[in-house]
């Protein structure tokens, strides 16, 4: 699929702290790429860098084949960690205002925005104003701005931070339909399900530098390992002493046992002791959630030659 974002050895430091370290990746035509990493990680540092708010250290960034620098904002939306518009101005004339910022017509900028508030939800507001919006009205106003001109690459940071949980819904659909006719998709986000839902490619900062950058299925086969989860009175040593057993969690009664990669389940609950004591027993894949806490906690331990561990 056509690379319609590519950005090459990104680094950045502020007060000569290093944020981010030689990071690479690519957007392609209609795919939705998650950015991920824990608060403070360089999410918003490497978003502003591409947006060219922040001017990297080092790197490129590159909008198809146009030569770096020479990136066309007309094609580009972006949705800022930092939420703001107009706050006294109608709601159809901020994002006219947007539209015209980026050399659309304003006809059709019309009947986009008509478009989109009642497909958000908003019908009847664009003579609103702004300020009279709740904070997740507004975000949708902001939202509409973002893809208003039809943008070939649409950047959101944390664009479900905020919103009710059918508002999220409404929105990871819309997300979804954008990239279904070809938008490529670059978003950052702390809510995990969501990034499981829509997302095709993962790339994921901690301590500056990439540790996953890869397909959901590479990312679930690469990291997800199975856990077991136990409901029975029984000593944390034993648990651990149990094998191919990675790490051992206990509270409320339940051990939760992750296991080692490639552990075939059935051999493995054959040769469990007898001695266990096992009122429940359940077996799952741990989640993207899970293994996002993992990897920021340090506890995953990465198979040596790892596919999409570069
Ligand atoms: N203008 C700035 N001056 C100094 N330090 C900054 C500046 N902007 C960001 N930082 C620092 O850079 C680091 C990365 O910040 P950034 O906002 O990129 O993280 P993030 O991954 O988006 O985090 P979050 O999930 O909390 O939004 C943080 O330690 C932050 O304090």
């Amino acid at each position: 699929m056509e690379v319609v974002l590519s950005v090459e050895g990104l680094e950045k430091s502020f007060k000569n702290r290093k944020i981010i370290e030689g990071i690479s990746f690519e957007v392609r035509k209609g795919e939705i790429m998650a950015i991920l990493g824990p608060n403070g990680a360089g999410k918003s540092t490497t978003i502003r860098s591409i947006m060219g708010i922040l001017y990297p250290d080092e790197g490129v960034v590159k909008f198809h084949n146009h030569k770096e620098g020479q990136i066309p904002r007309n094609k580009i939306g972006y949705l800022p960690e930092e939420r703001g518009l107009y706050r006294n101005v109608k709601v159809m004339d901020m994002i006219l205002y947007l539209a015209e910022l980026k050399d659309y017509p304003v006809k059709k900028a019309k009947e986009r925005t008509l478009h989109y508030l009642k497909k958000l939800g908003l019908e009847g507001k664009e003579k609103v104003s702004v300020e009279e919006l709740s904070k997740g009205m507004a975000q949708k106003v902001q939202f509409i701005g973002s893809i208003i001109h039809e943008p070939e690459l649409l950047i959101l940071d944390e664009p479900f931070s905020g919103l009710d949980p059918v508002s999220q819904e409404v929105f990871k659909n819309e997300i979804k339909e954008l990239a279904r006719n070809g938008t490529a998709i670059l978003l950052s986000s702390h809510q995990m399900n969501m990034v499981e839902e829509i997302c095709d490619r993962l790339f994921m900062i901690h301590r500056g530098q990439k540790v996953i950058d890869g397909t959901l299925t590479d990312v679930k086969n690469e990291y997800a390992n199975f856990k077991c989860t136990i409901r029975g009175e029984n000593e944390l040593a034993l648990l651990k002493q149990l094998p191919r057993v990675s790490r051992v969690e206990q509270k409320d009664g339940l051990a939760i046992i992750h296991l080692a990669q490639d552990v075939i389940i059935p051999n493995w609950l054959r040769q469990l002791p007898e001695s266990l004591s096992i009122q429940e027993l359940s077996i799952d894949r741990i989640s993207l959630h899970e293994i996002f806490i993992d990897i920021a906690t340090d506890q995953h331990t990465v198979k040596e030659g790892a596919a999409i561990n570069a």
